[in-house]
């Protein structure tokens, strides 16, 4: 069984122990070891072919580990954000029924879900004729409908302009403040949302390094991934946090996940 469920009520939403990952005779992935905590936003990010996807769609069962194993909190609710969903665009449908599609949904459930992605006038739409924003809002608030305990958003904002993915990732920390959920994000925009993220995962086909984006960014295996050039980038968005960190680029569970965590201090570039 690739993913299991334990019964440990003070246990992490999900634990990834020790994974590998090969197609045919390709390792991907290999001895990746993370943790998510209720409440908390972490990144993911590493360079094309590096494994992010993979270890996302290890994480909902997609993909079976050749060695290692994926374990849920018991009854986990997980939302799943795609990077692109491709709708035939002679399929008329429109977004409420989108929304109610996976198992007849209740229409104030899919109300809320939208209302909670920023979209709460879409419902009438046709699916077609929505733009590469609304498109990604809708993908969000169906992985909203169920009231996820932890969101996975696997570049959720490709293809969006700049304006368009900064205020995407501010809707993200909105959900996160109402619901409480967690949220698994995988992203190239390091500069927006290294700054939104309370933990940040290096990835290339094993974990490079992992931190607060602060202390990522400086770790020499990060800049040797990423050039230093984002490390001015970051200094735009500082993050204020209010809680403790380990000072070292290891893991980082050591902090209180049961508080309220600020936003990003607003900038020129995330207006
Ligand atoms: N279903 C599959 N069958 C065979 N190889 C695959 C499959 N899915 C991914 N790969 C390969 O595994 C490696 C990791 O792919 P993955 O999509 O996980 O990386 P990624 O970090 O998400 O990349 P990107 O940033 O380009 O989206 C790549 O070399 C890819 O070609």
């Amino acid at each position: 069984m690739p993913v299991l469920r334990r019964a440990d009520p003070f246990m992490s939403l999900v634990t990834v122990e020790d994974i590998s990952v090969a197609y045919g005779a390709d390792t991907v992935l290999a001895h990746v070891s993370l943790t998510v905590e209720p409440g908390e936003i972490v990144t993911i990010v590493g360079p094309n072919g590096s494994g992010k996807t993979t270890l996302l769609r290890s994480l909902i069962g997609a993909v079976r580990p050749t060695s290692g194993r994926v374990i849920h909190k018991p009854g986990l609710r997980i939302g799943y954000v795609p990077q692109k969903l491709h709708i035939d665009p002679t399929l008329p449908i429109t977004v409420a029924r989108f929304l109610r599609l996976p198992g007849g949904k209740s229409r104030s459930a899919c109300a809320r879900a939208l209302t909670r992605a920023g979209v709460p006038d879409l419902s009438g739409r046709q699916m077609s004729g929505l733009s590469g924003g609304q498109m990604q809002r809708v993908l969000l608030a169906r992985a909203l409908v169920n009231e996820p305990e932890i969101l996975l958003l696997d570049e959720a904002t490709q293809g969006l302009d700049q304006p368009g993915s900064a205020a995407f990732y501010r809707q993200i920390e909105d959900v996160r403040k109402e619901t409480g959920c967690a949220i698994l994000m995988i992203s190239h925009e390091l500069h927006v949302v290294m700054s939104a993220s309370d933990r940040v995962i290096c990835l290339n086909g094993h974990v490079c390094c992992e931190g607060t984006p602060e202390i990522v960014s400086t770790a020499p295996e990060y800049r040797a991934l990423f050039g230093s050039g984002t490390g001015g980038a970051l200094a735009l968005y500082r993050h204020d946090h209010d809680h403790a960190h380990d000072e070292s680029c290891g893991h980082d569970h050591g902090h209180d996940h049961g508080h309220d965590h600020p936003h990003p201090t607003k900038t020129e570039a995330a207006e």
